[in-house]
């Protein structure tokens, strides 16, 4: 579903990832994790065609990701933003409609976007706001309505920076549990998560970031060693055997 090579990106005049290669199969839960500033925005961002790589390639479905239109892109892949912010007085299900606007000619929803609107946001549990301004939601009300966009794009590729950040820990499940449900129905996710121990829970794979360079890419027990989490989280952590980590000491940088 993606593949990455070689690809070197710069921001400024900034080096900010550097040689990454890597490839995702349809169906796969990835969990892209990594200290602050290595680059996982960068990253997804760079996937999503919203930031031009300097150098190297990435394909989504088997195609030269510059070889897609706008529109087109955006039928196989969507991208939930880690910031939600918006500026516009939209109500929550004019939000959420926008995610279908690569589905159709004219403005107008038909029948079939009502029909997926509506689920993703009763699967969110944001359709009882549907008529409130977005403005007035607060930030995890706010989160819950990107991704519910994202998941009513319908796109085979979901691609999400932290989006369980100011979510409460029932929401948090939740949420990750609607994606792993979607992958079981062949939707391939990417998302940036904070949170290791819900990394290693719902992902199939992780993918560490260091220094804009990969450090590792696989299961979460070959990735998540207490060896790994000093070198690159600087943390003297215990990997319990349920696969939970205890944060024991924080060593100053
Ligand atoms: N527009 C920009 N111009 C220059 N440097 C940038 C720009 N945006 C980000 N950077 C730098 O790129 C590096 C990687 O940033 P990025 O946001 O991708 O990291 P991240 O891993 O997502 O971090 P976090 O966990 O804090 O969200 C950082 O050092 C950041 O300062």
């Amino acid at each position: 579903m993606i593949d990455v090579s070689n690809l070197h990106v710069t921001l400024g005049d900034k080096q900010i990832l550097k040689n990454i290669n890597f490839h995702v199969a349809p169906g796969e839960f990835i969990g892209l994790i990594g200290p602050n500033g290595s680059g996982k925005t960068t990253l997804l961002k760079t996937i999503a065609q919203l930031i031009t790589a300097k150098e190297g390639k990435i394909k989504i479905a088997g195609k030269d990701q510059k070889a897609y239109s706008h529109k087109e892109m955006a039928r196989h892949l969507s991208y939930v933003p880690q910031d939600t912010h918006i500026d516009f007085n939209f109500n929550v299900k004019e939000v959420v409609s926008m995610g279908r606007h690569a589905h159709r000619e004219f403005l107008q929803s038909n029948k079939a976007d009502e029909e997926i609107i509506k689920e993703m946001m009763l699967a969110t549990n944001t359709w009882r706001f549907r008529d409130d301004s977005i403005l007035n939601l607060s930030g995890g009300q706010r989160q819950l309505v990107f991704i519910a966009k994202a998941l009513a794009q319908d796109a085979p590729l979901i691609l999400l920076d932290e989006p369980v950040s100011a979510l409460d820990i029932y929401y948090q499940m939740h949420i990750l549990k609607l994606l792993q449900a979607l992958t079981s129905q062949g939707k391939t996710v990417v998302t940036v998560l904070h949170d290791l121990n819900l990394a290693s829970r719902f992902s199939e794979k992780l993918l560490l970031l260091q220094n804009g360079e990969v450090r590792t890419f696989g299961h979460s027990n070959e990735v998540l060693t207490e060896k790994r989490l000093k070198e690159t989280y600087h943390i003297d952590a215990k990997i319990r055997r349920d696969e939970l980590i205890d944060a024991l000491n924080v060593t100053p940088l």
